[in-house]
C-alpha cells in the first residue's frame, strides 16, 4: 500500500464488518482502522477477530482518523453527519467516504460543507471474503491521491469500478450491492427442493454452495459468453433443457430485471427522503 491512513468506520453493522474483516485479511494494518457503533457487541467482535480500535464515541474514532467511511443506515445519516459538523473542526482535512446507499454526494455537502472531500462507495458483503465488488464515485474535490486511495483499500476486499456518475452507483448498487441476497434466495430455494427430494439439510447446502461457487469460478476464468457457459450444459433432449424450460416460462430474465429496477427506485427514492 502506497499510503496507509488511520480510518475510521461510522457505524459497525454488517458491512464494515466485512470491510475490515476483507481489509485486515488482505493485508491492510489494524492498528490503522477505527470503528465506532453505540451498543458494544459488534465492536467486540471487531476488536477480537481483527485488532482493530473501537469505540462507542463517534467523535473519539473520528479524531483518530485521517479518513471517515460513514457506515450507518441512509435514515441515521443526517443526525450522524450533523453531530460531525457540530463538533469536528477539521472535517475538511478528512476524507469523507460513504457507504450509503441513495443519498447523494450533494446532500453530504449540504450535511457536512461544501469544502469536505466526498467519495460515494458501494461495496458487497462477499467483501469479507475478499470477492466482493465496490462501485466507487467522486465528487470534484476530490484529489487524485485519495481516489488512488480508496481504490487501494477496496482492492483489499475485491474488485473497484469507478463508475461514471451517481446514477452508475444506484444501478450498481442494485445489481451488486444487492445481488448476494438474490444469489443466497435462490441458493436457498434450490436448497430447500433438494432437501423435499431426500437430502439431508447439511448434503443440500453443500450441493448448492458448490454448485454455485464452481459455476461463478467457471463464468470468471472463462472467455464465453454466460449463455454459451449456460448452453454448455444444456444437452439437447436432456435433463437441464427441460429446468430451463421451467425458468424461462416463469420469466426468470423479466424477475430479475423487475428486482433491479425496483432496487434502483428504491435508491433514488431514498436519494430524496434522507
Ligand atoms: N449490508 C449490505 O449488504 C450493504 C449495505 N450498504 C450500506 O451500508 C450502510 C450500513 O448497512 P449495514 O452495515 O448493513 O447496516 P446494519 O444495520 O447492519 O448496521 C448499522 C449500524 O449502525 C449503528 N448505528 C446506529 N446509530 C449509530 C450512530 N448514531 N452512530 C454510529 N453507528 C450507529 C448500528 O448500531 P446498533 O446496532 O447498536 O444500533 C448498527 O451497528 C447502509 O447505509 C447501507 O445502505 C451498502 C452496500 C451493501
Ligand atoms: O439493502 C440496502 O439498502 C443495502 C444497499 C445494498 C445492499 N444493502
Amino acid at each position: 500500500m502506497a499510503n496507509t491512513r488511520n480510518i475510521a468506520f461510522i457505524g459497525a453493522g454488517n458491512m464494515p464488518q466485512s470491510i475490515i474483516g476483507g481489509m485486515v485479511r488482505g493485508g491492510y494494518p489494524a492498528s490503522a482502522i477505527y470503528a465506532s457503533n453505540p451498543s458494544r457487541p459488534k465492536l467486540d467482535t471487531l476488536a477480537q477477530k481483527h485488532g482493530i480500535h473501537t469505540s462507542q464515541d463517534n467523535l473519539e474514532v473520528v479524531k483518530q482518523a485521517d479518513v471517515i467511511v460513514l457506515s450507518v443506515k441512509p435514515q441515521l445519516m443526517a443526525d450522524v453527519c450533523a453531530h460531525l459538523r457540530e463538533h469536528v473542526s477539521d472535517l475538511a482535512d478528512k476524507l469523507v467516504i460513504t457507504i450509503a446507499a441513495g443519498i447523494r454526494i450533494e446532500k453530504y455537502h449540504q450535511y457536512l460543507g461544501d469544502n469536505v472531500r466526498i467519495v460515494r462507495v458501494m461495496p458487497n458483503t462477499p467483501s469479507l471474503v475478499g470477492e466482493g465488488v465496490s462501485g466507487l464515485a467522486a465528487d470534484p474535490q476530490v484529489t487524485q491521491d485519495d481516489k488512488d486511495f480508496v481504490t487501494e483499500v477496496f482492492d483489499y476486499v475485491g474488485k473497484t469500478i469507478w463508475v461514471k456518475d451517481e446514477d452508475g452507483i444506484d444501478v450498481l448498487g442494485a445489481v451488486a450491492g444487492s445481488g448476494p441476497a438474490y444469489f443466497f434466495e435462490f441458493m436457498a430455494g434450490l436448497q430447500q427442493v433438494a432437501e423435499e427430494l431426500g437430502f439431508s439439510s447439511e448434503d443440500a447446502r453443500a450441493m448448492v454452495q458448490q454448485t454455485a461457487l464452481g459455476a461463478a469460478q467457471m463464468a470468471s476464468q472463462s472467455d464465453l459468453s454466460l449463455v454459451e457457459l449456460r448452453k454448455q450444459v444444456t444437452s439437447k433432449g436432456g435433463s437441464t433443457a427441460k429446468g430451463i424450460e421451467a425458468y424461462q416460462a416463469a420469466g426468470l430474465d423479466d424477475i430479475s430485471a423487475r428486482a433491479v429496477k425496483a432496487a434502483v427506485a428504491r435508491n433514488q427514492e431514498m436519494a430524496k427522503l434522507f
